[in-house]
């Protein structure tokens, strides 16, 4: 039995990965799960479908500027969330600490150091979050996605991709060109918007948006709304191109299932993390990137038209989940 405590939240782009290598563990021993979500956020839903323990943290993220009087209560917040922490990860004595990034991972990583309980940390963007960076000085491996990252970490890192969460539900196929747009796993306004441009112009286009619960300012009938989708790996596999934010595990998917795509980055993005990110579709040929102020609509349709025109192909990859799956059970099962 692997006994194995893991952080990795408030975004998809966390979660998902974590998820992922614990499904792909799951298949090499039995696991006994204790997961720390942050109170009210994505995880705290998704993990209600997964047999996992868990505990849940009433933590906020740093704000930038870093130095700000707010971050000073959101600190007080994280230090009273390490005694917690501690607590729990005492009762449950994991053989193994797993982290995705995200300041989640933070008070759980310092509480594996305290407790001498081996650490493992995954990243998922070309730039490292702060959290990671922070953990990796004493962390015993370090994954990460991209080639480019290692430059980031002063110690050795694993370079193995990011774990893909295989979420398949249904066999999808669409009888018109089919244009996805995604704006990361909290939806994008801008995103939003340009899918009301698109669907306005590209009649015969048929535009499937993930919208977050942002607002949608219109109406169409070759524009399917939905809040949410579930199954993601269905429409990357099915659609003609997407348009998406750079997140890295977006990113990371549509480079998995070889989706023909265009990356608007969020320019908000710490240190511009997403515009790195977005670089691997083009590094791959996979699409291209177009800056926020560069998009222009008129270039968007020539580009979805072109990509679209491509002929799908799905080449086979192994998932990234797996091997850093078996490093953990290598590491407990020694
Ligand atoms: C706003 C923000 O802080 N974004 C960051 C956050 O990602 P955020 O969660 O926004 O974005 P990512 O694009 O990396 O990942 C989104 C994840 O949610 C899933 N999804 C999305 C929409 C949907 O309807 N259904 C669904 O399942 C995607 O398949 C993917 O697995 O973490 C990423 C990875 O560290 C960073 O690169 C992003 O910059």
């Amino acid at each position: 039995m692997i006994k194995i405590a893991v952080a990795g939240g408030v975004t998809g782009g966390h979660l998902y990965p974590a998820l992922a290598v614990l499904k792909e563990l799951e298949k090499l021993a039995p696991i006994d799960v204790l997961y720390f979500t942050v109170s009210g956020k994505l995880e705290e839903k998704v993990l209600k479908d997964y047999n996992y323990k868990t505990v849940s943290l009433k933590i906020q993220g740093l704000k930038r500027p870093i130095y700000s009087i707010e971050n000073i209560k959101r600190l007080f917040k994280i230090f009273n969330a390490n005694n917690l922490v501690l607590r729990e990860l005492k009762k449950f004595k994991p053989n193994i600490v797993f982290v995705t990034g995200g300041y989640v991972s933070y008070p759980v990583g310092i509480a594996a150091k305290k407790l001498k309980i081996p650490l493992f940390i995954q990243e998922q963007n070309v730039i490292p979050g702060l959290a990671n960076i922070k953990l990796s000085s004493f962390a015993k491996k370090v994954f990460v996605s991209f080639e480019e990252s290692k430059k980031y970490f002063q110690r050795d890192v694993v370079v193995t991709g990011n774990p893909i969460l295989i979420r398949h539900k249904e066999n999808l196929n669409f009888e018109k060109k089919t244009v996805l747009i995604v704006g990361g796993s909290g939806g994008s306004e801008f995103l939003n918007s340009l899918a009301c441009k698109l669907s306005n112009k590209l009649k015969d286009y048929h535009f499937i948006l993930s919208s977050g619960k942002k607002e949608v300012p219109c109406k169409s009938e070759n524009l399917t709304i939905l809040d949410y989708i579930e199954n993601m790996s269905d429409y990357y596999k099915a659609v003609s191109c997407a348009i998406t934010r750079g997140g890295a595990t977006t990113v990371s998917e549509l480079i998995f299932f070889d989706t023909p795509s265009i990356i608007i980055p969020w320019e908000g993005s710490t240190e511009a993390h997403q515009i790195e990110n977005a670089k691997q579709i083009e590094k791959l040929g996979l699409g291209y990137v177009i800056r926020e102020k560069d998009a222009n609509i008129v270039e968007i349709i020539n580009k979805i038209i072109e990509l679209s025109n491509r002929e799908r192909k799905l080449s086979t990859k192994e998932n990234p989940a797996i091997l850093i799956a078996k490093e953990i059970k290598n590491e407990v099962l020694k």
